[in-house]
């Protein structure tokens, strides 16, 4: 099937040219239509930086290089007008604040028919219903009040919903959810998260997801992406992964979460730091941490193995890890 987007040698350098930060390098990655692919990794691993490339507000900022395809347009070369057009119709993103992605001037029933207003003049056929019937959907209670109020009125996870909502009014091709739930409290993520299957159900969008939280990828995506230093180290198909990690930074991720044993609850930091991306190495970044490194790993950049079906990884220990 074609994808539909298609990363391809995508590099997003920060800071001077000189002594340039490489927060994504020769990242290579397809989504299919409808499906929905995690992304996890350290702290400045380049998960944002990756969707604020393909989202395309980092141009001002940093240096993008390489080819987003999406949905046949080249994202990287659209003019202003063309991507802005795109935005929040066919590619939509869900931050990790609600607070600063609604207007706070704005009743939320203005906000949510904007959309439905935008949809309208796209030609989009809407069920009847209006704003009340998108936050219905996204399960808010009290609808009917929620849409005279302002987001200030509204708790985190309610503005989140309203987001969502919003996102899934829109019924983007592609929606990127950065920490969309890191801000809310432990029992609301899984509503929110159970929203973003429902939005690929309803309006057949795709999802990135990025996220620290593990267990919500296992639980929601398709296919996991594991970023260390700004590039992929792994990817495969989620239960996969999960079951069988391959590359040691992944196992290394997978065993910091915690797992409770009995009464007591285990878990195994990663030893070391993430590395300073101004002053990489020149081989695995993940070397100096990895507990499998030979030299080879310090002198060379892995080569990518393929290991199974969509299933591929970086590391010169590839074969060991079997
Ligand atoms: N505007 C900027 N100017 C300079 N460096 C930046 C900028 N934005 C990000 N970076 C750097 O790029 C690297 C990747 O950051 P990024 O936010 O993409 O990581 P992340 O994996 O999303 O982290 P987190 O999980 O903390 O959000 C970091 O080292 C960060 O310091």
């Amino acid at each position: 099937m074609e994808p539909l987007l298609a990363i391809r040698g995508l590099n997003v350098r920060f800071g001077p040219s000189e002594r340039p930060v490489p927060a994504v390098a020769d990242v290579d990655l397809d989504v299919a239509p409808q499906e929905i692919v995690g992304i996890a990794g350290e702290s400045g691993s380049g998960k944002s930086t990756l969707c604020g490339a393909i989202m395309r507000t980092l141009v001002r900022t940093a240096r993008v290089s390489g080819e987003v395809m999406f949905s046949g347009r080249s994202l990287l070369t659209l003019n202003d007008g063309e991507m802005a057009r795109l935005r929040g119709r066919e590619l939509s993103m869900v931050l990790q604040n609600p607070m600063t992605s609604l207007d706070p001037l704005y009743t939320i029933g203005n906000q949510v028919e904007e959309v439905l207003r935008e949809r309208r003049r796209d030609g989009a056929g809407l069920r009847p219903g209006g704003a009340i019937e998108v936050l219905r959907r996204v399960h808010l209670t009290a609808p009917e009040l929620r849409v005279r109020q302002y987001p200030h009125q509204l708790s985190g996870g309610m503005r989140q919903r309203v987001l969502v909502g919003m996102a899934t009014a829109a019924a983007p091709k592609l929606l990127i959810a950065d920490e969309p739930t890191t801000a809310l409290d432990a029992s609301i993520q899984d509503e929110i998260l159970i929203l973003f299957r429902e939005l690929r159900e309803t309006a057949g969008s795709a999802v990135i997801i990025v996220t620290h939280d593990l267990s919500a990828i296992r639980r929601l995506s398709d296919r996991v992406v594991v970023m260390y230093a700004g590039r992929i180290v792994e990817e495969g198909p989620t239960g996969e992964v999960f079951r069988a990690p391959r590359h040691p930074y992944t196992r290394a991720l997978l065993a910091s979460l915690p797992r409770i044993e009995g009464d007591e609850v285990h878990l195994e930091p990663i030893p070391g730091q993430v590395p300073d991306l101004a002053s990489l190495p020149p081989g695995c970044a993940f070397a100096a941490r990895c507990p499998v490194a030979k030299d080879i790993c310090r002198g060379q950049r892995p080569p990518e193995s393929v290991v199974a079906d969509r299933h591929r990884l970086f590391c010169w220990r590839a074969e060991e890890t079997a």
